[in-house]
C-alpha cells in the first residue's frame, strides 16, 4: 500500500473536496468509521445519518481538528443528509449473533437497505454507493434493482465492501509466515460470506504452503467473521476492524474520484467476469477512477485448487444474488 501511494500520480484537474454520507452512523461500525473518515483530508463535508443518535456522534467527531464540516441527521432530514453526496457508505442494519449466518440477517436488513437505496437514488443519484450491510452478496443486488427501478443505475458506482476479507488475509497469512502484514498483499475474490470468499494465495509468495496449512488458512479467512461473532458472545460482529476496512475502501474510492492513478482494491461489483454463467456480481480487483469503477480486472492465473473454490463460490453467489433481485421484485 505504501509503495502504491508513493507511486500514484495526480491529474491536474482533480478536485479533492468531497461530501461523504454514512447511513447507520450511530452503530458499532458507523461510529468508528465516521471518526476515521473525519481524518481523511479529502472529506470536506461529513454527513452522519441514523434512525437516532447521529447528531450526538456528529457533535463528538466534529471536535477533531481536520478541515471538514460534520453534521448529524435523523430521518426527518434524510434529504439534506444525502443531497450532494459524492460517496454514500451504508453500514445500517443488524449484525449477527453466534449461530447465525449472514444470510439469516436478510429478512431484517433487506428492507433497511432497500429503503436507504431508494432515498439515495432520489437525493444523490450520482453518488458512489458503498454497501457494508450484510448479507453483502444479496444487499448489493438489492441496491442495483432499486436504482434500476428509478432509472438511475450506474454499475460503475455500486460497491460491496469486501475489504475486511483482504485485511484478514494479510493479517492471517503474516501470522503463519512470520512476516509483517503491511507487506502481505492478498487478493480476495468472489463474495463476502463463507465459501464465497476466495483468497488467491497462489498469487502471493505463499504458494508452496503444505496442503493442511493452506486449507487451514483459507478456512480462517473464509470464516474470520465467525471468530469475532463468537468472541463478542451476542454483542454483535466485527466493528473496529470493519471501520478500518470501510475507511480504507472509501479512501480508495475518493482517491479514484480525485484522479489518482492506479488505485486498485477488490470489491463486489456488477462484473462481466462470469455473467455468461449467470453470476451478475463478483468481487475482483477493481481500478477506481473519477467515474467510479473504471476497470474490473480478471482473476489472473489460478491454481487448480482455486479453480475449484471459485466454482463452489459461484454456485452460492448465484442463489444469494437472485434472492436480492427477487426481494425487490416482490417488495418494490
Ligand atoms: N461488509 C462487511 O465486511 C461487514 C463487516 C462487519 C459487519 N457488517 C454488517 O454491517 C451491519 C452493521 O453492523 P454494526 O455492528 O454496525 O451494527 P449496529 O447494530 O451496531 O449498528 C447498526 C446501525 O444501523 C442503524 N440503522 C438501522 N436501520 C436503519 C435505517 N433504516 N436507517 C439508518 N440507520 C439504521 C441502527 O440504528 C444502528 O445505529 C450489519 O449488517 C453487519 O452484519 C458487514
Ligand atoms: O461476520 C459478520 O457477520 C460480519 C462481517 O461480515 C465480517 O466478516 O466480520
Amino acid at each position: 500500500m505504501l509503495s502504491k501511494i508513493a507511486t500514484r500520480s495526480f491529474s491536474s484537474s482533480a478536485a479533492s473536496a468531497y461530501k461523504v454520507a454514512v447511513l447507520g452512523a450511530n452503530g458499532g461500525i458507523g461510529q468508528p468509521l465516521s471518526l476515521l473518515l473525519k481524518l481523511n483530508h479529502k472529506v470536506t463535508d461529513l454527513s452522519l445519518y441514523d434512525l437516532k443518535g447521529a447528531p450526538g456522534v456528529a457533535a463528538d467527531v466534529s471536535h477533531v481538528p481536520t478541515n471538514s464540516v460534520v453534521k448529524g441527521y435523523n430521518p426527518d432530514n434524510i434529504k439534506e443528509a444525502l443531497s450532494g453526496s459524492d460517496v454514500i457508505v451504508i453500514p445500517a442494519g443488524v449484525p449477527r449473533k453466534p449461530g447465525m449466518t449472514r444470510d439469516d440477517l436478510f429478512n431484517t436488513n433487506a428492507s433497511i437497505v432497500r429503503d436507504l437505496a431508494k432515498a439515495s437514488a432520489d437525493y444523490a443519484p450520482n453518488a458512489n454507493v458503498l454497501i457494508i450491510s450484510n448479507p453483502v452478496n444479496s444487499t448489493v443486488p438489492i441496491v442495483a434493482e432499486v436504482f434500476k427501478s428509478k432509472g438511475t443505475y450506474n454499475p460503475k458506482k455500486l460497491f460491496g465492501v469486501t475489504t475486511l476479507d483482504v485485511l484478514r488475509a494479510s493479517r492471517f497469512v503474516s501470522e503463519i509466515a512470520g512476516t509483517n502484514p503491511v507487506n502481505e498483499k492478498v487478493t480476495v475474490v468472489g463474495g463476502h460470506s463463507g465459501v464465497t470468499i476466495v483468497p488467491l494465495l497462489s498469487q502471493t509468495n505463499h504458494k508452496s504452503l503444505d496442503t493442511e496449512t493452506r486449507d487451514g488458512l483459507i478456512n480462517r479467512i473464509q470464516f474470520g467473521g465467525d471468530e469475532v461473532v463468537k468472541a463478542k458472545d451476542g454483542a454483535g460482529s466485527a466493528t473496529l476492524s470493519m471501520a478500518q476496512a470501510g475507511a480504507r475502501f472509501a479512501g480508495a474510492v475518493l482517491d479514484g474520484l480525485a484522479g489518482e492513478k492506479d488505485v486498485i482494491e477488490p470489491s463486489f461489483v456488477d462484473s462481466p467476469l462470469f455473467k455468461d454463467e449467470g453470476v451478475d456480481f463478483f468481487s475482483s480487483k477493481v481500478t477506481l477512477g473519477p467515474d467510479g469503477a473504471s476497470i474490473v480486472h480478471p482473476l489472473g492465473e489460478l491454481s487448480d485448487h482455486e479453480e475449484e473454490l471459485i466454482k463452489t463460490a459461484k454456485e452460492t453467489l448465484i442463489k444469494n444474488i437472485q434472492k436480492g433481485v427477487d426481494f425487490v421484485k416482490q417488495n418494490p
